[in-house]
């Protein structure tokens, strides 16, 4: 074997174990975790954003995120194991020893504490560590394996991110800051068990007891539906009483709520169409995507011109997305 051969090899296998860890953090899930801490730090700051502050929060929830999914995948390396889904992440196929990833985990945790506490605040780095530590022990160890309420309890760590980002620009919660924690907590059953539904037969074979899996598939389409009535008017509050959000933001909340609920009543209607399960899951993204987008926006100085011209034009928008 020539020495380039050995030099070609040896690059091959540094992308492939990068790849492997990066894949143990369930990267496909942070950006919009991330979009809901950045609409939480646009609101905060009513529009006003340290653009430097921004990207070293957003780091920071990163690092944070990305050492919970790797501690999840060492918990559950056993039913990833067992389900088709998750059978070829890094634990389970082998390429990552489950000791390599704690220390991996282990070093995000620090490098995400140490650089909050640093450049943003104390408040924010704590904040981070309990999303963790809320995903670990609560979600995953105490009710994943449990119970049918797991995604309802444990989904709180998910909605913990907007916290992290009002608390690293205000350095502390109020009452806005626990409507959008409510907001993603609320959004989340409606969301997984959309994908549940999907996917009812790989967590039935890893013996997890999924909603769908112990209640059938009428009562998961039930419980999507009293969650969608729940988070839409949830979304208002932040207009009337909290006033942190304005016309612009309650028009786009509306609409994307509009859609969210008549097709969680679709499902509702026909809860075995995986087809409609898939539409809602897939929807559960772009909703709160637009959603964060529009608190973006709506926190922007020229949101109020932007407001008259949506209100003006509401109905041919209203027939546009829609159709
Ligand atoms: C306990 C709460 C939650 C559970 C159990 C859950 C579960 C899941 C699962 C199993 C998937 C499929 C992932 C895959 O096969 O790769 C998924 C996809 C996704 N989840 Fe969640 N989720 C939760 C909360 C959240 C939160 C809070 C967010 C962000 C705010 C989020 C964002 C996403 C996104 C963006 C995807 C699509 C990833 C892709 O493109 O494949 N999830 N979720
Ligand atoms: C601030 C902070 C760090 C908060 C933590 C936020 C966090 C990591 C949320 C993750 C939510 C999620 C995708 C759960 C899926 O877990 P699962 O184990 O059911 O998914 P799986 O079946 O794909 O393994």
């Amino acid at each position: 074997m020539t020495i380039g051969t050995n030099v070609v090899r040896r690059k091959e296998n540094f992308v492939e174990i990068t790849k492997s860890y990066y894949q143990l953090t369930k990267p496909r899930i942070i950006p919009l975790l991330l979009i809901t801490t950045a609409a939480a730090m646009w609101m905060a700051s009513g529009g006003r954003v340290d653009p430097l502050k921004l990207l070293v929060t957003l780091v920071g929830g990163t690092l944070a995120a990305a050492c919970a999914q790797t501690l999840n995948c060492i918990y559950d390396r056993d039913i990833d194991y067992d389900m088709l889904r998750t059978r070829a992440r890094p634990i389970p196929s082998g390429r990552v020893q489950p000791r390599h990833a704690l220390i991996f985990a282990i070093i995000l945790a620090i490098l995400s504490f140490s650089l909050l506490t640093a450049f943003v605040n104390l408040l924010s780095a704590i904040l981070a560590m309990s999303g963790i530590g809320f995903y670990m022990l609560v979600y995953t160890h105490l009710l994943k394996r449990h119970t049918t309420q797991n995604i309802v309890i444990g989904g709180a760590a998910g909605a913990i991110p907007p916290l992290v980002g009002w608390a690293a620009v205000t350095g502390d919660l109020n009452w806005a800051a626990w409507v959008l924690f409510a907001i993603i907590f609320l959004w989340t059953p409606p969301h997984f068990w959309a994908l549940a539904l999907m996917i009812k037969d790989d967590y039935a074979q890893a013996n997890v007891p999924m909603l769908p899996v112990v209640e059938g598939e009428e009562a998961t389409g039930r419980q999507i539906w009293i969650y969608t009535l729940l988070v839409v008017p949830c979304t208002l509050l932040l207009v009337y009483p909290l006033g942190v959000a304005g016309v612009l933001y309650a028009c786009i909340a509306v609409v994307l709520g509009g859609i969210f609920i008549r097709k969680a009543w679709q499902l509702k209607q026909a809860p075995f169409d995986k087809d409609i399960a898939r539409s809602l899951f897939k929807y559960s993204i772009l909703y709160l995507m637009l959603l964060c987008t529009g608190m973006v926006v709506d926190s922007l100085p020229m949101s109020d011109r932007v407001a008259t011209v949506a209100a003006e034009n509401l109905h041919s928008l209203l027939s546009l997305i829609s159709s």
